[in-house]
């Protein structure tokens, strides 16, 4: 077998064929939507408000089912919401892990996975830290933390960096980064944002309009394409 038909055999992360959604009686959210991810690191959409990102992340985490087409993932995904306060629901850092975590561990296993998954995103020893006292930041990282305490290898953030500071909305990409590129085992991240610039830090980047998604490219390229034309650039 040559080396294109072998990497051609592996199953890429995720697969979506002919996704077909539609909220109520309104107009297709998702009509015959097509993605697939070729293989480990962090992805970007882009699009504008109501071209059915969120929707797409939803389906594809297994919280609405759609009414045709296909989704296949290897491994199991996780949702991280733009507001983690929307997904944090136990008192403290520790209880809140120890709601995702895998059946069939032992309480040490268990305890494990809690401090590793802390420490991988840069909150060691908090498990006792009451969840409220924590700043947005650190929040977004808690959520992060439940996905990889849970197992999951396809992490799904839905604008997750919208609601935080400059220095956070950095940590966060940073850390999303590192968790796709880490060896051995990179997790795949496909990452919905509004905002530009983080297109600089992707392996690939798509437009998603009107439930379609377009072709992967590079984050710079389709940057360029979406940012404003500088103050008389359309003369020049
Ligand atoms: N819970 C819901 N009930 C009814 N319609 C919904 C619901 N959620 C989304 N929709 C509709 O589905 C369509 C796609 O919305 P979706 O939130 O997926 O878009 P989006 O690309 O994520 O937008 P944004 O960038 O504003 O977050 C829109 O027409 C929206 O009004």
């Amino acid at each position: 077998m040559t080396a294109a038909a072998t990497s051609e055999a592996v199953e890429p992360p995720l697969r979506v064929e002919g996704l077909r959604f539609g909220w109520g009686e309104g107009a297709l959210a998702l009509s015959d939507c097509q993605l697939r991810i070729p293989g480990p690191g962090l992805w970007m959409l882009v699009g504008s408000n109501g071209s059915g990102k969120s929707t797409l992340l939803r389906l594809i985490a297994g919280l609405l089912t759609p009414t045709a087409g296909t989704i296949t993932c290897q491994g199991r995904p996780a949702l991280v919401f733009q507001n983690p306060d929307h997904q944090l629901l136990l008192p403290s850092c520790g209880s809140d892990l120890q709601l995702g975590l895998p059946e069939g561990l032992d309480d040490r296993a268990r305890a494990g996975r809690v401090a590793s998954a802390l420490a991988q995103v840069g909150l060691a020893g908090l498990q006792q830290r009451p969840i409220h006292t924590l700043s947005g930041g650190q929040k977004q990282r808690l959520a992060i933390a439940g996905a990889l305490a849970s197992a999951a290898t396809l992490l799904l953030l839905d604008e997750p960096t919208a609601l935080l500071d400059p220095d956070s909305q950095k940590e966060v990409l940073e850390l999303i980064h590192r968790l796709c590129h880490r060896s051995p085992s990179p997790l795949t991240a496909l990452w919905i944002t509004h905002r530009l610039e983080e297109l600089e830090c992707c392996d690939g980047a798509a437009r998603m309009e009107a439930g379609t998604i377009g072709p992967w490219q590079s984050g710079e390229s389709l940057r360029r394409s979406l940012a404003p034309l500088p103050a008389g650039g359309a003369e020049r």
